[in-house]
């Protein structure tokens, strides 16, 4: 890796978000891609979201545990391919408790992680100022970065416009926001070409945020479907 100016070092961005540069190694980094991958391919795999508005969103998406849709989830894709939602591993809710108490401490232990979204971010694709709020856990959401680098704004809960803060996300880095800033408004407001690291072998960006629902086992979806 090439000498840093400014080395990075692990920042809390505000309270309760923290940015952990390079936290997954080279290794790991390609292992995620590889199941990233396996998850992109049908059924239930990456996809193309509609707005309600009737837009599309420039990220493609893919879905693990259950399957968010325009603002909530089920259990199969209602708005592609109707398969059910793929199954979220076990490793990953293992990989999402460690980012957890690497970031906020041992104190911040959660419900287990039971949904992955991956956003694979190509061209111009970028994502606006949004809130993960369609889930009922206050559990905090873990954010992991590969291929190329990106701009995070990380903002404020009350809208979507300043203060925020941009960060950038590179290959390897774990952002995790959890507690006063679960709620905070964020986006990927640019994505840098060409900047991932070549060993990896990915062109573009593939963001993976595990989240935990606090949706009962054995009961409907909150969509009902
Ligand atoms: O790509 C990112 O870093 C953010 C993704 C995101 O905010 C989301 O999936 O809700
Ligand atoms: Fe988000």
């Amino acid at each position: 890796m090439d000498a840093e100016l400014f080395p990075r070092s692990p920042t809390e961005i505000a309270p309760g978000a923290v940015h952990l540069p390079d936290w997954l190694d080279a290794e790991h980094q390609r292992r995620l891609l590889d199941a990233c991958r396996e998850w992109a391919r049908p059924p239930a795999g990456l996809r193309t979201v509609r707005t309600p508005g009737g837009g599309t969103m420039t990220a493609q998406q893919v879905c693990l545990g259950w399957h968010w849709y325009p603002y909530t989830y089920a259990r199969t894709v209602v708005d592609g391919d109707g398969a059910p939602v793929k199954p979220f591993p076990h490793w990953l809710d293992e990989l999402g408790r460690r980012a957890v108490t690497d970031t906020l401490g041992a104190g911040a232990a959660t419900d287990p992680y039971d949904i992955a979204l991956i956003n694979f971010y190509d061209g111009d694709a970028r994502m606006g100022m949004h809130r993960d709020s369609d889930e009922k856990s206050d559990a905090p959401v873990v954010s992991l970065s590969l291929g190329d680098t990106c701009v995070f704004r990380f903002g404020n809960t009350g809208s979507r416009s300043r203060p925020y803060t941009d960060v950038e996300l590179r290959s390897g880095d774990l952002f995790v926001f959890g507690g006063p800033s679960r709620l905070a408004y964020h986006g990927v407001p640019k994505v840098r070409p060409d900047t991932a690291p070549p060993e990896l072998g990915l062109k573009g960006r593939l963001n993976v945020t595990l989240r935990v629902s606090g949706f009962e086992a054995g009961k409907s979806s909150p969509s009902g479907v």
